[in-house]
């Protein structure tokens, strides 16, 4: 039996624009998804995923795409459900070579799902990296975080940047533009996250954004402008100046907005955080329905977040500087 973990993240900035190679600068959270891995015999994978959205279930199912899992929920909803876990798994069987290894999987998270916190990312390296170790082999940290990134980008229709699971792999704030992922030194940021109780979809979020883009020069635009605010953001990171950082985050929001990924509820909490004084605030992740993230030193935004109809939870959350880990 192996086990890994791996961190959630927000973005601070320049989410969606960084699938056109503008640069985006996450940050991973002390939020963790577990995923314990045992080698089976039978060439069968079995996902005990209890936190599914749909009302927790558990699925096995054969390696080979025509045994699909025997549930009573569309094939849809199934497919949504488990597409990042098979890929994962996917990805193991082909970098091992062991083609025909099975496994019992199981998933445990604090990441709520599609909430913009990254849950996919986290998922998808910390199962790979317990995959990977339960059958002998370990992945040096570029190639775990490569692996994954090409199970997102999969699931993605292709349309996927490296910044979420390069993230998730290294911990810590990362900049991703394109293929180029690094680590990042930042001050240390009086992060508040408000959650909706709801979720967006990744995959549709981006397909909407490039529609968009492909249809209006000014959306293409507002990417381009967000790549701006990024670049401007990184300066501000660099200073420690955190009132600037905020007011980038504010800006960067708009953009968001612009190109139709918020949603009223991520925009009444966001509002709410900046009239509780938050130095600014965002959606973080693909949108539609999640989580902002808002930065304030002190305990206002989160008291006001709380208090807010729509927001189902308000909390801190530290940096988490490890990504992911083995856990003994
Ligand atoms: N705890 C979990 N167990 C199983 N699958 C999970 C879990 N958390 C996330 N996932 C997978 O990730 C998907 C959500 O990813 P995504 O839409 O990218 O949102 P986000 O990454 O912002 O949370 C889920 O539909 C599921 O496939
Ligand atoms: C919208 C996007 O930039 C981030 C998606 O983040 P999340 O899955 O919503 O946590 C997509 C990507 O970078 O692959
Ligand atoms: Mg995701």
């Amino acid at each position: 039996m192996t086990l890994s973990s791996a961190p959630g993240k927000v973005y601070l900035f320049g989410e969606h624009a960084v699938v056109y190679g503008e640069p985006a600068v996450p940050c991973a959270i002390e939020r963790r998804a577990r995923v314990e891995v045992q080698q089976r015999d039978d060439g069968r994978l079995r996902v005990n995923a209890e936190d599914l959205s749909l009302n927790g279930f558990t699925v096995e199912y054969g390696a080979t795409a025509d045994a699909r899992p025997d549930v009573d929920v569309p094939e849809s909803l199934v497919t949504a459900a488990t597409q990042y876990v098979d890929g994962a798994i996917e990805q193991v069987r082909e970098v091992t070579g062991a083609e025909e290894a099975g496994f019992d999987v199981t998933i445990e998270s604090d990441i709520p799902l599609g909430a913009g916190l990254g849950s996919s990312a986290a998922v998808v390296v910390a199962a790979i990296d317990a995959a990977t170790r339960e059958l002998g082999v370990t992945l040096d940290r570029d190639e775990l975080a490569d692996r994954a990134y090409r199970t997102e980008s999969q699931v993605q229709d292709g349309q996927a940047s490296r910044a979420d699971t390069f993230c998730s792999a290294t911990g810590g704030a990362v900049r991703v533009e394109g293929d180029d992922c690094r680590s990042l030194e930042a001050p240390e940021l009086p992060i508040v996250i408000g959650f909706d109780g709801g979720a967006g979809d990744t995959g549709q979020l981006v397909a909407g954004v490039r529609d968009l883009r492909e249809e209006y020069d000014f959306a293409a635009h507002t990417v381009e402008a967000i790549g701006d605010v990024v670049r401007n953001g990184e300066d501000a990171l660099a200073d420690g100046d955190v009132e600037e950082i905020g007011r980038l985050m504010d800006f960067n929001h708009g953009l968001l907005s612009a190109l139709g990924v918020s949603s009223r509820s991520l925009d009444t909490m966001v509002w709410a955080a900046r009239d509780a004084g938050a130095h600014g605030a965002k959606l973080t992740g693909a949108g539609g329905g999640g989580c902002i993230v808002a930065l304030d030193p002190t305990e206002e935004t989160e008291t006001a977040l709380s208090f807010t109809p729509g927001c189902e939870d308000a909390f801190r959350a530290e940096l988490a500087e490890t990504g992911v880990k083995r856990v003994e």
